[in-house]
């Protein structure tokens, strides 16, 4: 959560000329907010929207190619990492002191507790985060653009 994933994401389609979806808008589109759906339903039926947004975001993508940005919390699903192990995914890291000032006034249903809950929730995370990197990117202090730019020429020389 925070590391840039749906801001850069969007930036790298743009820069390759390619489609462009975030998991989490997807599941918005078609359910409403994400606060509400964990308030109304619980975190387990969120991740089964999730789960099927990334099926559907993945199979858009697939041919001709594509950008998909998912939840931070997407690769708790064992079927998205089986999916996740045959894509390129590049793994977008971030300072804890970086994140503090880009959570301020989340809706993120699991920062209510704030830098301490992002903490704890990628302790437990990375190495699922770690297992599934085609490579990976900091974004804690260089601007959005700039790293998009170098994920896009990544990209290019992988095809
Ligand atoms: N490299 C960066 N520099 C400055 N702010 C950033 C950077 N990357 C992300 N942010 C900010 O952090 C917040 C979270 O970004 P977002 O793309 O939603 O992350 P994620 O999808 O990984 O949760 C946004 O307000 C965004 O503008
Ligand atoms: O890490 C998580 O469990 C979540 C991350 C969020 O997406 P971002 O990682 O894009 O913030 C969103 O899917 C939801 O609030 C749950
Ligand atoms: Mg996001």
């Amino acid at each position: 959560m925070a590391a840039g994933k749906t801001k850069v994401g969007k930036r790298v389609a743009r820069a390759l000329g390619v489609p462009f979806t975030d998991t989490d808008k997807r599941v918005v589109a078609d359910h409403g907010p994400i606060a509400d759906i964990f308030a109304e339903h619980g975190a387990g039926h969120f991740r089964r929207l999730e789960r099927q947004a990334v099926i559907d975001a993945l199979a858009d993508a697939r041919d001709p190619g594509g950008v998909v940005s998912l939840g931070g919390g997407a690769v708790l699903d064992a079927a998205t990492r089986a999916d996740l192990s045959r894509c390129s995914v590049v793994y977008l890291t971030v300072a804890a002191s970086a994140v503090a000032t880009r959570i301020g006034g989340t809706k993120r249903p699991l920062l209510a507790g704030g830098i301490e809950d992002w903490q704890r929730i990628f302790d437990e995370r990375r190495p699922l985060y770690e297992q599934l990197a085609s490579i990976r990117f900091d974004t804690s202090t260089r601007p959005l653009d700039a790293i998009a730019a170098d994920i896009a020429t990544w990209v290019r020389g992988t095809s």
